[in-house]
């Protein structure tokens, strides 16, 4: 990493409370090997190093935000794709014990290949679809956390994150801005699947200033057995929302 990402990655990380400093080498590392490994396959559209470190890095931190994710616990990164928030997380919170699944096998072998370079044992990869997983004994309930990131709208969100989690579990997702039908949408869509919305936290990305928000429901009562319907369902025929 340059100095001047070293510096932006340290100047953001402390607008979100976090002190980066011990952990700025293995930054350095992950941003090249996501560098190395972009141009093999088709893992993530950022390339340039201050993208990588305010957007994927540093917004995949603000996941942190509330302290949703305080303590030792089992967390499923939903959709992780090249390893976000999963990575980052990892590195900051050894003591997090992260699932990151991913439906692309390539991505999710990416993302053990970094956890085992960066030296990062919280990190266990695993590739399938949410709407199979979320049915399987071991996965189903499995986790006492699910973070998401920019996977989908967040009706279609509820309906294949609850199913992973107790009652007392916390879905944290991240998302952009979000509109008060998407909100609505997916407080009823939470409703049917179990869960109720706890927080709903709206608030600027350091540096850049992009729009985020941040909604963490919680599941309050069993997921019903006929969710999550079959895979693709879920994006076809969200509940309570029309795609458009
Ligand atoms: C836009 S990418 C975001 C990746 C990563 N979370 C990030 O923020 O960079 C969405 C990812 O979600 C995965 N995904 C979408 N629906 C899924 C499902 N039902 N089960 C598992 N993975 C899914 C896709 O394969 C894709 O890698």
């Amino acid at each position: 990493m340059t100095p001047e990402g070293r510096r932006l990655l340290l100047e953001a990380a402390a607008a979100l409370e976090l002190d980066l400093t011990p952990r700025v080498e293995v930054f350095g590392q992950l941003l090249q090997l996501l560098v190395m490994a972009a141009d093999q396959v088709n893992l993530t559209s950022l390339r340039d190093e201050r993208d990588i470190v305010l957007k994927h890095f540093v917004d995949s931190l603000t996941c942190l935000r509330g302290g949703w994710l305080g303590g030792e616990r089992r967390v499923l990164d939903l959709g992780t794709g090249a390893g976000f928030p999963a990575l980052p997380l990892a590195i900051v919170r050894p003591e997090l014990a992260i699932t990151a699944m991913d439906a692309t096998r390539k991505k999710v072998e990416f993302v053990g290949r970094a956890a085992r370079e960066l030296g990062l044992t919280n990190v266990e990869p695993l590739v399938g679809r949410a709407e199979a997983l979320g049915r399987e004994p071991g996965q189903r309930e499995g986790y006492e956390r699910v973070v998401t990131r920019a996977v989908a709208a967040l009706p279609i969100l509820a309906e294949l994150a609850l199913p992973f989690l107790p009652v007392g579990g916390l879905l944290v997702a991240q998302k952009g801005a979000l509109s008060p039908e998407e909100l609505e949408a997916g407080t009823r869509a939470a409703a049917a699947v179990g869960g109720e919305v706890r927080a709903v936290d709206a608030f600027a990305l350091p540096v850049l200033g992009d729009a985020r928000t941040l909604v963490v429901i919680e599941k309050t009562g069993p997921t019903p057995e006929r969710y999550p319907r079959r895979e693709g369902v879920p994006n076809k025929q969200p509940l309570f929302w029309k795609v458009t």
